[in-house]
């Protein structure tokens, strides 16, 4: 809806009325185009003030309505009925002023926003582009170069950024809509051309041609396979090259393209599973609307090593008193220095102070007494850490929130160890923590509720996408990749090459495949799990690993590989080969095709040809049947879940949704059909046989990603 009121006499004041972001649904456009029809009616209305309510302008079209057909006034005759208006509209822009929201103050002949206003044309984060002659208008208002760079990148400015570029006449930090009535007053009866945004060409640039070239390379580097940044690109060519009729035919053409796509509809699918995942519940029933987080004064740091500094950077730069301990005195002094750097460049690259004074480091535990959730990061090791747990036990205030970051052991058998286990919960951030958006909050079975909700507010606080999730082993991300790296090893064994299986993940839109990862994280970590798994362990009789562990087949070829002390980038050879230790840009290395050919030959594996599609359905429906097994386990709520945790912590292509949403796109069926084949064809690989949820979805009618949870609830129920 939209709300018409006169104020000051002779000021049309229209009102967007969407809460909660006065997202343009049909009525708000409806309401938009009733309103200006009647401002341009009235002959007491001399100019008028578009505002939102409650404090946002407009966070843009309404994207629910994207997955039905489209009903309701096109927002492009609207924005034209306002550009061409013979008296002067202005918008009041405050909050946020996105996509579509953006695209109306753009029809507008004055643009005046608050201080605290962002602004942005983030359509390509969607799959799309700004199709309501956004991505015609601002290349004209601001120039080519800006206006590449914002709708390509879909990046939010903020207000004095806008100023500054030209996309608004003026910031004020009193109320935008008081400034923008008396403003509006200020030029009725000025001339509106020059104010039209549509009747100029673009600013002048020089080189455009290159330009284009340059910036259109770049984007497809960056986009992985994702098709909207491109038709952005294509769309601002339009705008600096022709007239503006032609231009926004090509706009139209660009968006009829996205709108359709299955990277549109991913990309839409992640907007809104990354807010779901904050309606978080557990099997008991509890939910994040229920649950009251106890409040968080001071945070502690166990163990100073590469997670835990990236924990109290987190930590602290989000605005929390860390106490940070480390027993080894050689170890804290590295420390305390790691971490003033990591302060100072992030506070430099945020044009900020360093909140170095937030940290107190010491060497003795007793020092986080006072501490009201502590974070344990010392070495990934079951002993050690339920050491410190039970010092935690002794030393902590009652009620503090005793917080484990591992990235997979037992959280249950930790809160064994103290005295008030409901009170224990995992953190499991992702490195390097002060970098990556992820974290997995895992509640064990004592958790409380309120557990749960403290550590996911501090999640948010802190900035992270947070997910709760179920205690198992590897939680839900490590427990899913194990089977993605166990079939690329599998593939090398029989018959690909290291450089094949990344290509083709790659293609997919992995940013690198798993083979170039390992080698960039570190053969060595995977190996030391593995051994403490007691797989690993050469057979004293042959002294050879068996390649069938624990009744399942089992490769040692990564195994193998390190014995020969080839560790990645770190020790300059790994699955590839690289110049020096510490390179980046790794090549083929004939040692291990040759390797893997005596390898075959030992063991009597005959090579055979390998293509893409076997490598993406082996290593991604294998990892994609584990999900499903999570979802039947009650690990993860819901396919939302495990999506998130894969898009922002195992940079799983967005375009493509997550794992579990793209099992939806291929098709369940079809996800079933080849799981069956290739479990015929490896009986011995139980990761490949079809997990009941699977079964019973497709049993189902294989039901659309958003009806999943019902299906679980049903098989629930009936067990
Ligand atoms: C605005 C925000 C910055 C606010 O952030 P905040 O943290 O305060 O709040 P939340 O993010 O938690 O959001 C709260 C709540 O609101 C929901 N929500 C937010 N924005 C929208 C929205 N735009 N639409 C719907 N719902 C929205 C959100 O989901 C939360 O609810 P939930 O229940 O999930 O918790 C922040 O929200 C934000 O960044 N929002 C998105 C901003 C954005 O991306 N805007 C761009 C939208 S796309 C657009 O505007 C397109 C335009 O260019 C118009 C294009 C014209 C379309 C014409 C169609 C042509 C079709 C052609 C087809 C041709 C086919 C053929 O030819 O056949």
């Amino acid at each position: 809806m939209a709300a018409f009121a006169r104020v000051s006499g002779s000021v049309g004041l229209i009102t967007l009325q969407n809460p909660p972001v006065n997202a343009l649904s049909a009525a708000v456009r409806q309401g938009i185009v009733d309103s200006v029809q009647r401002a341009l009616r009235e002959p007491e209305v001399k100019c008028v003030v578009i505002c939102g309510q409650n404090g946002i302008f407009c966070g843009g079209a309404d994207i629910r309505e994207f997955s039905g057909p489209m009903s309701g006034p096109p927002l492009i005759p609207m924005i034209h009925s306002i550009e061409v208006a013979a008296k002067p509209v202005v918008a009041a822009i405050e909050g946020s002023a996105l996509g579509g929201g953006l695209e109306i103050a753009l029809g507008c002949h004055y643009r005046i926003a608050h201080s605290k206003t962002r602004l942005g044309l983030p359509e390509v984060t969607l799959g799309l582009l700004p199709a309501a002659g956004g991505s015609q208008r601002l290349p004209r208002l601001i120039g080519v170069p800006a206006a590449l760079d914002l709708i390509t990148t879909g990046r939010h400015v903020t207000a004095a950024e806008a100023l500054q570029l030209g996309m608004v006449d003026q910031v004020t930090d009193r109320n935008v809509t008081d400034v923008a009535v008396k403003f509006a007053l200020s030029v009725v009866g000025k001339p509106l051309d020059a104010r039209r945004i549509s009747m100029h060409s673009c600013p002048h640039s020089p080189d455009l041609d290159e330009l284009f070239e340059r910036t259109m390379q770049h984007v497809r580097q960056r986009a992985r396979g994702a098709i909207a940044p491109v038709a952005c690109v294509q769309a601002v060519r339009a705008a600096a090259t022709l007239p503006y009729a032609q231009g926004m035919e090509k706009e139209r053409e660009l968006m009829a393209t996205l709108f359709t796509s299955g990277q549109a509809r991913a990309l839409q699918y992640c907007f809104f599973a990354q807010r779901a995942i904050g309606r978080w519940s557990m099997p008991s029933g509890a939910r994040w609307d229920t649950s009251k987080p106890r409040p968080v004064h001071k945070t502690a740091v166990i163990g100073l090593g590469t997670m835990g500094r990236g924990i109290a950077v987190t930590l602290a730069q989000a605005g929390f008193p860390v106490i940070a301990v480390e027993n080894h005195e050689k170890q804290l002094m590295e420390a305390k220095q790691a971490i003033s750097g990591m302060l100072e460049r992030g506070a430099k690259r945020r044009g900020v102070t360093p909140v170095l004074n937030k940290i107190t480091y010491s060497r003795d535990i007793q020092s986080v007494a006072n501490a009201d959730l502590v974070i344990e990061a010392v070495f990934e090791d079951m002993a050690l850490k339920e050491k410190v747990f039970q010092q935690l036990s002794a030393i902590c205030k009652p009620g503090a929130l005793l917080c484990t970051n591992t990235s997979g052991l037992n959280v249950d058998h930790l809160a064994s160890q103290v005295r008030n286990p409901e009170l224990v919960v995992g953190m499991h951030f992702f490195a390097p923590a002060h970098v990556m958006k992820l974290l997995e909050v895992v509640y064990g079975p004592r958790s409380s509720p309120e557990a749960l909700a403290t550590a996911m507010a501090v999640g948010k606080k802190i900035g992270k996408v947070s997910v709760a999730v179920g205690n198992c082993q590897g939680f839900v991300g490590n427990r899913m990749l194990e089977h993605y790296m166990e079939q690329a090893l599998f593939l090398l064994e029989e018959g690909a090459t290291p450089e094949l299986v990344d290509q083709a993940l790659e293609e997919f839109g992995f940013a690198m495949g798993v083979f170039r990862v390992s080698d960039l994280s570190g053969l060595d970590i995977g190996w030391r799990i593995r051994k403490g798994k007691g797989l690993a362990v050469p057979d004293p009789t042959t002294g050879q690993t068996a390649r069938v562990q624990q009744g399942r087949r089992y490769s040692p070829v990564a195994d193998l590989i390190c014995e020969q002390g080839r560790f990645g980038q770190k020790t300059g050879q790994g699955w590839y080969q690289y110049n020096t230790p510490g390179s980046r840009v790794g090549k083929p290395d004939p040692w291990v095709h040759n390797f893997l050919k005596d390898y075959r030959a030992q063991h009597g594996l005959v090579a055979r040809r390998i293509d893409h599609q076997e490598v993406l359905e082996r290593c991604l429906y294998s990892m994609i049947n584990e999900g499903f097994r999570i979802l039947e386990d009650g690990i993860a709520a819901g396919p939302e879940d495990i999506d998130v945790i894969y898009v922002f912590g195992y940079n799983w292509p967005r375009h493509r949704g997550g794992p579990m949403f793209y099992a939806h796109m291929v098709g369940l069926p079809k996800v079933l059909e080849r799981l069956e084949h290739y479990h015929q064809a490896h009986p011995d690989v139980p990761s490949l046989q079809p997990c009941n949820l699977l079964r019973k979805l497709v049993a189902n009618g294989s039901p659309p990603i958003q009806k999943w949870k019902e299906v679980m609830k049903k098989i629930n129920s009936r067990l």
